[in-house]
């Protein structure tokens, strides 16, 4: 269905709820510039790491599109979990699973309370953005304390920059992008009112600073289009 959520006045903060979830395959598309290959990415990198037995986590999986793309290219006996904790989102998840015959686990529930069992790979694609800051880094500390050694942590992001010149050429071009996706300004201006201090985003270097400071040895940027960013941090 497509997205058009935004297209009337907004009457709340911006909100995974059930109007949300059922156009939410359109609105990533439309409003992530390179959604595709990013996930094509993430993809890649989490099968290079996952071994025979091991288990992933994509943690905010929404309607589970990355967890059954990877599910498709899957060569080895794995477990893939996702969580959130939007019903909504889950539902959609659901039917697409059971079109599928899928074997993904999916849990509802809160990933800050989650109790996570030993794990190869842990994903976050533009969901850490919604964690508020003051306990975000200690989500980030307790993945990494399930991850096994040689385990990896991937994470997309919406991230901003410190230069404010840039920072407003890079919002600008990303508004260019939304109008070129058939977005009209009316709609991106109430959008951008309903995530205010909801989707709160770091620079790339806090993103990066955060992830070593949890104890990962290694974080590579993968990815990166304007204010769109894809990372690998690697246990050792
Ligand atoms: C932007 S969407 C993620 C998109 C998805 N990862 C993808 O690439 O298609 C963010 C998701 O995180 C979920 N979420 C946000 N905060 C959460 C929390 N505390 N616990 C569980 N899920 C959460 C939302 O319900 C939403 O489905
Ligand atoms: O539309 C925007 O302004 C966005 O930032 C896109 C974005 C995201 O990056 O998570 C915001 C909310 C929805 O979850 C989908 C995409």
């Amino acid at each position: 269905m497509e997205d058009k959520v935004f297209n009337k006045p907004i009457e709340k903060q911006f909100e995974f709820d059930e109007q949300i979830a059922a156009v939410f395959d359109d609105m990533l598309k439309r409003s992530v510039p390179f959604y595709e290959e990013a996930m094509a990415l993430t993809k890649r990198f989490a099968l290079a790491y996952l071994p025979e037995g091991g288990r992933l986590y994509d943690l905010g999986c929404s309607t589970a599109s990355t967890l059954l793309s990877i599910e498709r290219d899957l060569h080895v006996g794995a477990e893939l979990v996702g969580i959130d904790n939007a019903a909504s989102m889950l539902e959609q998840a659901r039917r697409k699973l059971a079109v599928f015959g899928s074997k993904i686990r999916l849990e509802e529930a809160d990933i800050m309370r989650f109790d996570y069992e030993a794990a190869d790979v842990f994903i976050t694609n533009y969901t850490l953005q919604f964690i508020r800051p003051p306990v975000r880094e200690t989500l980030v500390q307790r993945l990494f304390d399930a991850l096994n050694p040689g385990g990896v942590f991937i994470f997309s992001e919406k991230v901003v920059s410190e230069d404010k010149r840039l920072n407003k050429l890079l919002i600008d071009g990303y508004y260019d992008f939304k109008k070129a996706q058939g977005y009209s300004e009316y709609e991106i201006m109430q959008k951008r009112e309903a995530l205010e201090n909801v989707l709160i985003p770091y620079t790339e270097a806090e993103n990066r600073e955060m992830v070593t400071r949890c104890g990962f040895a290694h974080c590579e940027t993968i990815f990166r289009w304007g204010n769109f960013a894809t990372f690998i941090a690697l246990k050792k």
